[in-house]
C-alpha cells in the first residue's frame, strides 16, 4: 500500500516534460495523465492531477511496457491485491442480502478495471474550489487508499462528512453498477475531495 502511494507520488513529482509524454484527455483506454477532469465543463478548475491506467479488459489495457516505469511494479502488484479484495468484498455483499455469493459477479459482467493515481497539490485558495467535484463511481465497487492528508468527504443525508485518514486503512465505495444489480439494496455513495490546504500533497489510489 505504502509503496503504491509512494510510486504514484513519485510519478506526479517528476518534471512536466517527463509527464507530458502521457498527457491525454481521451480516457477510454491505455495510460493517460491529465488534470481536473471537468476542465471544459466546470466554472472553477478542480485542484488535482491524475494518472489513469486501464488494467482490464485486455483490449483496453495498455501493454505492460506502456505503464510508466516509475509506477509499473507497484501498480501491477496493487492490481492483484485490490482485485482479490474487491472480489471477496463483493461476495460478502452478495451474501449480506441473502444471495448466493457469486450472483453479483455473474450480473456485473463488466470486467472493467481502471486504476487512478490522484495527486492533490497544495491549493493556495482552498475555499474557492474543490480537489475533486461531487460524483459517484461508475463500477461495482472502488477500493481506495490515500496518504494521511484529509480531504475525502461522503454525502450522508444533506451533510458532507469528512472521512478521516487512518494509517493502513482501505476504503470501499459502493459504485453505480452495484446499486443497479442489487436493486438499490446498496447505494452508490456520493463523494468529493476538498481542495488541499496542506503544504504536503494529498495522494490517493482508486481502483
Ligand atoms: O482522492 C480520493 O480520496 C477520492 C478519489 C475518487 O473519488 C476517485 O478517483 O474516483
Ligand atoms: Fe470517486
Amino acid at each position: 500500500m505504502e509503496e503504491t502511494i509512494q510510486a504514484v507520488k513519485s510519478f506526479h513529482e517528476q518534471p512536466d516534460e517527463v509527464k507530458a509524454k502521457y498527457y491525454d484527455r481521451e480516457l477510454t483506454s491505455g495510460v493517460a495523465y491529465s488534470s481536473n477532469i471537468d476542465l471544459y465543463r466546470a466554472k472553477a478548475a478542480t485542484w488535482h492531477d491524475y494518472l489513469q491506467l486501464w488494467m482490464a479488459p485486455e483490449e483496453r489495457a495498455g501493454k505492460l511496457e506502456d505503464i510508466p516505469e516509475i509506477v509499473r511494479k507497484e501498480v501491477v502488484a496493487w492490481d492483484v491485491f485490490a482485485t482479490k479484495l474487491a472480489e471477496d468484498v463483493v461476495e460478502l455483499l452478495c451474501e449480506g442480502i441473502g444471495l448466493k455469493s457469486t450472483k453479483f459477479k455473474e450480473l456485473s459482467c463488466s470486467g472493467l478495471k481502471i486504476i487512478v493515481g490522484n495527486y492533490y497539490p497544495h491549493c493556495p485558495q482552498p475555499d474557492l474550489t474543490l480537489g475533486l467535484a461531487p460524483h459517484t463511481d461508475s463500477g461495482t465497487i472502488t477500493v481506495l487508499i490515500s496518504n494521511q492528508i484529509s480531504g475525502l468527504q461522503v454525502k450522508h443525508g444533506q451533510e458532507w462528512v469528512d472521512v478521516k485518514p487512518l494509517p493502513g486503512a482501505i476504503i470501499i465505495n459502493i459504485a453505480d453498477l452495484l446499486q443497479i444489480i442489487s436493486n438499490g439494496e446498496y447505494n452508490s455513495v456520493q463523494h468529493r475531495v476538498r481542495a488541499n490546504s496542506c503544504q504536503e500533497a494529498r495522494i490517493s489510489v482508486a481502483e
